[in-house]
């Protein structure tokens, strides 16, 4: 029987440890944590995304500063943003919402965030510190895969695991989440030859390559686990949206040993990382909740 690995079911029960823990720490803080998105743009699929957000902020009692910013903002103004957040005592997590509009430089942006306030985990600092080993804030997306793998009693120790995908978003942070883990990890990405023998030679496959139907049962070995990290709307004959992965699930999902559906897997879960490395930020900055530092993800 292949396992699902449910992030929808994980991600509520993690919802609501954090949520039993802001409800303590807020009085003894005497405010809540507080998480500003920013959005630039009215990308569809992005104001869907900050809206989740939102709503998951406000069901475990995080305060939300979002802040949602026509599409011509020039760059400056988005550094003085910044600049107020990082000031700002009530926020401890900023986000920019991926993809900026073509004339801002998000590197640029993304390096004015107050590390100590990165709750996505992409600033160099915390990119350094995951490089090295240290404690320090995590990419959302392959943060919610480990808990996901970790959850299910998924032993990552000596596996091969193939990561397709080299963004800094999810594959590179990926890779090395894994590593730390002690797998033995390789990165393929669109230049990579012969994937399809690669990814067969693996325990664990790890798609994140934003391409609908592209993993199929040829790129699988009986018994693997995959992880399918693919957000892609693709339109019905009905003419409504659908959101599917990357893997061919019907193909896949008899030959592997466990694997997480879309929507319902890897999604919910960076959204409930997010929301920790919120918190996690918010019990690091506060003197008073020193004693709790390291109690969050269990
Ligand atoms: N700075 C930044 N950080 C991000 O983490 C980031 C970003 N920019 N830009 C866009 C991508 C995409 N992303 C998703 C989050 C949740 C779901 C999610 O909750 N998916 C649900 C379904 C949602 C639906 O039905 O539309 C699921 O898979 O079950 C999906 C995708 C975060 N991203």
């Amino acid at each position: 029987m292949t396992q699902i690995l449910d992030g929808k079911a994980l991600a509520k029960t993690i919802q609501a440890q954090l949520t039993a823990k802001v409800h303590d720490w807020t009085p003894q803080v005497g405010r809540p944590p507080g998480l500003a998105v920013i959005m630039v743009g009215d990308n569809p699929a992005s104001a869907a995304y900050v809206r989740n957000k939102e709503r998951a902020c406000d069901r475990v009692g995080i305060a939300s500063f979002g802040q949602k910013l026509p599409g011509d903002t020039p760059q400056a103004y988005l550094e003085g943003l910044i600049a107020e957040l990082n000031a700002d005592e009530r926020v401890d997590g900023i986000l920019l919402q991926l993809p900026v509009p073509q004339h801002i430089n998000d590197v640029t942006l993304l390096n004015t965030i107050d590390p100590n306030k990165d709750a996505d985990g992409l600033h160099p600092v915390n990119l350094g510190r995951l490089v090295r080993g240290e404690p320090g804030l995590r990419s959302c997306t392959p943060l919610g895969v480990m808990q996901l793998l970790h959850a299910n009693g998924i032993d990552i120790a000596g596996k091969q695991a193939v990561v397709i995908g080299r963004s800094i978003l999810v594959g590179k942070p990926m890779a090395l989440m894994l590593l730390e883990a002690n797998a033995t990890v390789t990165v393929a990405h669109s230049r990579t030859h012969n994937l399809s023998a690669l990814t067969r030679s693996a325990d664990i496959v790890v798609s994140a390559i934003g391409r609908s139907h592209f993993l199929t049962a040829d790129h699988i070995q009986a018994g693997a686990i995959v992880v399918d990290v693919g957000i892609n709307r693709i339109e019905t004959s009905a003419g409504q949206y659908r959101l599917v992965g990357d893997v061919d699930y019907e193909a896949v999902s008899p030959i592997a040993s466990a694997i997480t559906p879309v929507p319902g897997g890897v999604g919910p879960m960076t959204v409930t990382m997010l929301l920790h490395n919120t918190v996690l930020s918010y019990c690091q900055r506060m003197p008073a909740l020193a004693h709790e530092r390291g109690t969050l993800l269990s």
